[in-house]
């Protein structure tokens, strides 16, 4: 490459090195998707065609890196990317890492766009966009304890989003009696408001609602008690 007397700049690029031996995850989140998903009129609580989009979108990248791939696990407008300890991908670089990954999931997530909602076309001003970052967890308990998390939270939320949507459109309270009445209550308790006042039981609801989506290490997507098998995720890594 030639030398200018201008090259003197590259001195002020920093890279943000990842930790050497360490699992890195990278998880990308839908921006304002509270507004995406009510300008496209997603299903309430939960939109199978979003989510299978988002499947979709997810196994496309794992799948162009599944050599520096563990699993990866969605829910909702997210998805985490869970690494190998050992990978030198970008040479560990927190900025390559996160910006491709970023990139190539919403890239796929608008090419199969249609496959997912025929008919809808992504409108200019309502696109779909993903913030992203790359965080590093030092062992494999604490690595797994952030699978569980991310798991517990799918359920707590869905959960209470089931409960919430269902007491307004079957048993047609206003979303503040909805918010009302499960405040302060327990898991136990809003399966029980669930089955007595709108005839719901929870666990008869989709495993991908109440369990998240994992595309394994095989690049399979599977709806599986994550806490539960959480040895079994990990086995080998
Ligand atoms: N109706 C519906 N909404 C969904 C679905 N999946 C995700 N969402 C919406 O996406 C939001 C995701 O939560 P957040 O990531 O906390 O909210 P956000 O609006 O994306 O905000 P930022 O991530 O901070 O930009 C949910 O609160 C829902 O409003 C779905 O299947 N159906
Ligand atoms: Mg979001």
């Amino acid at each position: 490459m030639a030398n200018s007397r201008f090259e003197y700049v590259r001195q002020f690029e920093v890279h943000n090195v990842l930790l050497p031996e360490t699992y890195i995850v990278v998880r990308v989140d839908g921006k304002k998707f509270h507004e995406f998903s009510k300008y496209y009129e997603f299903a309430k609580p939960n939109d199978d065609r979003a989510l299978r989009l988002m499947n979709a979108a997810a196994k496309n990248v794992f799948m162009q890196y599944r050599q520096e791939m563990i699993c990866a696990y969605g829910e909702s407008d997210e998805y985490s990317f869970i690494l190998k300890r050992g990978t030198k991908l970008f040479n560990r670089r927190s900025d390559k890492i996160s910006t491709l990954f970023v990139s190539l999931f919403t890239a796929n997530y608008i090419s199969l766009w249609n496959k997912f909602f025929p008919g809808v076309e992504l409108h200019y001003k309502h696109l779909p966009c993903f913030d992203s970052r790359c965080v590093c967890y030092p062992n494999l308990p604490v690595l797994k304890d952030y699978l569980s998390w991310r798991f517990v939270d799918t359920h707590i939320n869905n959960l209470y989003n089931t409960a919430f949507w269902y007491l307004i459109i079957k048993c047609g309270l206003t979303p503040q009696e909805s918010e009302q009445k499960l405040c302060g209550t327990l898991s136990s308790d809003k399966q029980e408001i669930l089955f007595t006042e709108c005839g719901i039981n929870y666990n008869n609801e989709p495993e991908m609602f109440k369990k998240g989506s994992l595309v394994n290490s095989s690049g399979e997507i599977v709806h599986i008690d994550v806490v539960k098998r959480i040895d079994e995720i990990f086995d080998g890594f």
